[in-house]
């Protein structure tokens, strides 16, 4: 540097400037290699007293102290670059302060400290599978909700072409992708040799990187060559060598020395040679059904426009009224109907518990929710078909889980004390979480369901127990209708004919949250115990 004498007023406030009084830009500016924390994370905000207590400083090995002594010399730089004093602290900062505290034992213990600290709460951070289904969730959401993929790279919730349809969901606020959250997402599709995603999430990527190439981001996990790796390869096993092609030579752009790559080019101009056709070849990658669902299409045009459920004015039948079902219980307050669909019968009790009761609901549920599990031959195991956490409540945890089956069975006048109806199911389903198409009765006699001996499960009571901003409808398949979420409200069907059998126009699912956090709680209602409530019939369409 200049010696102080040199140094014009104009050359002090360049200077000044560049390093203005605000924290991320002046540890940025002066010093690249020093990460400045985003402005969210300043100590005060996240509720700590230094930085070296917050893990929100990663990488930030600047003394409090210093910082503070940087700051105040900042104060009010626009007249005082005359001030010699000021000056001289300056230049001797760039020079020689910043090189101490770099080179620091107390930079050295802080590094210590915050890897302490990191290994302190690093048991509570979410592990690679909770990063994995996150990125899975994403891509639920966009083949649910037919979404464009660089619209969520922006932060948006846009249709992908071809539909003119209003979007599902306007957030408040943007919160765009970076190059690498998008590289992430189409890595886990490449692992799992989906195609199909890995192209659409790392163009993004590719573009992302492309724009801010250069740029090192401490932390990244990807970079420009690794998302045109994964991309060129993604083409190639597509049937797309023409591309993989032109990605590879790019990769050997920035990096020539890559002898992988280069026999990747080889490899891909060989094949371009021997068969032009491939250059045009423009292979239609179909979406994978990972899970087999036969009505899929179905489903999901159910998710997205809630259904087609005839209104009242085309089926008489369907109307709202007050119930009292003959229950003295609902005499001075009567339930909520609205019937939603004969066959299958499903109905809508509005206003069914309180705002107060779903709190406390979900507040018992809390501590005990785990990942759900669904019966699989004789074996209750996870799925990733229902993806969501949920926990079991006895009627004895509380007097609300009392007074909320006397109402269900005011409600439905079905005998639920144990063993005729299962524990409250409390279900809480995050961003993304689903329920595909199921039934909720047993479809084999080798079904864990009937471990309770009370047979099958005749009927379903599901509460909404919150509201959700987007997505998270309930939709019956075979019956063409879905339910939105509505809070406070149940819904009732009956799973069984009165024969017995299952009804296959109960064929339900859960769909994808896309905005909100759901709750519902389900009490499965079982035949046994309900002989002189429910009649039996030998009409199989009954
Ligand atoms: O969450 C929903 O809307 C449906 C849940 C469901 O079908 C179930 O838990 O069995
Ligand atoms: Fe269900």
């Amino acid at each position: 540097l200049l010696p102080l004498a040199f140094l014009s007023g104009f050359d002090l406030k360049m200077l000044a400037y560049h390093h203005p009084p605000v924290f991320p830009a002046l540890t940025a500016e002066e010093f690249p290699q020093l990460r400045a924390p985003p402005p969210a994370a300043q100590p005060a905000a996240m509720g700590c007293a230094g930085w070296f207590q917050c893990l929100g400083g990663i990488a930030l090995l600047v003394p409090s102290r210093f910082y503070n002594k940087v700051q105040d010399l900042h104060q009010g730089t626009g007249g005082s670059a005359a001030n010699p004093l000021l000056a001289y602290s300056l230049i001797k900062r760039l020079q020689s302060d910043w090189l101490n505290v770099v080179h620091s034992l107390e930079a050295s213990e802080n590094t210590q400290a915050l890897k302490y600290g990191y290994t302190q709460v690093e048991k509570d951070l979410p592990d690679f599978e909770d990063l994995e289904g996150a990125a899975r969730a994403l891509m639920r959401l966009q083949d649910v909700y037919a979404l464009s993929v660089k619209g969520l790279a922006k932060g948006v919730f846009q249709r992908a072409s071809g539909t003119h349809l209003p979007d599902l969901y306007s957030p408040g606020q943007l919160f765009p992708l970076s190059a690498d959250d998008c590289f992430l997402v189409g890595k886990v599709a490449y692992d799992m040799a989906d195609y199909y995603h890995s192209i659409a999430w790392l163009e993004e990527a590719v573009s992302l990187f492309r724009v801010s190439y250069g740029e090192w981001n401490t932390e990244d996990e990807g970079s420009l060559e690794d998302a045109l790796d994964h991309l060129a390869f993604s083409y190639f096993k597509a049937g797309n060598v023409s591309h993989a092609l032109s990605l590879s030579r790019e990769f050997l752009h920035y990096d020539p020395s890559n002898k992988r790559i280069a026999r990747n080019v080889l490899k891909y101009e060989r094949l371009l040679v021997e068969s032009p056709e491939r250059a045009k070849a423009e292979v239609g990658l179909q979406r994978p059904n990972v899970t087999h669902l036969q009505t899929r299409d179905l489903y999901e045009e159910l998710c997205q426009t809630l259904g087609s459920q005839p209104t009242q004015y085309q089926i008489p039948a369907l109307h709202c009224s007050y119930e009292t079902n003959d229950s003295p219980y609902l005499i001075l307050q009567p339930v909520k109907r609205e019937l939603i669909r004969l066959q299958p019968y499903v109905a809508l009790y509005h206003d069914f518990i309180s705002d107060l009761e779903a709190e406390k609901i979900k507040g018992l549920a809390a501590p005990w929710l785990q990942r759900s599990v669904v019966a699989s031959e004789e074996k209750q195991q996870k799925a990733e078909y229902r993806i969501s956490k949920s926990a079991w409540l006895k009627d004895t945890v509380d007097p609300v889980i009392v007074s909320l089956d006397q109402r269900i069975t005011a409600l439905t006048g079905l005998n639920i004390r144990p063993p005729y109806a299962e524990h409250l199911q409390v279900v809480n389903y995050g961003i993304g979480g689903h329920y595909e198409p199921h039934f909720d009765h047993a479809t084999s006699r080798k079904s864990p369901l009937y471990r309770m001996k009370s047979g099958n499960r005749l009927a379903t009571v599901m509460i909404y127990l919150s509201s959700v901003d987007a997505g998270g409808s309930t939709a019956f398949i075979y019956a063409n209708l879905s339910v939105p979420v509505v809070k406070n409200a149940a819904l009732f069907w009956w799973n069984l004919h009165r024969n017995g059998a299952g009804n296959g126009d109960t064929l339900h699912a859960g769909c994808p949250v896309l905005a909100g956090d759901k709750w519902v709680a389900n009490k499965w209602i079982h035949e046994h115990g309900q002989e002189f409530r429910r009649q039996c019939g030998p009409d199989p369409d009954d």
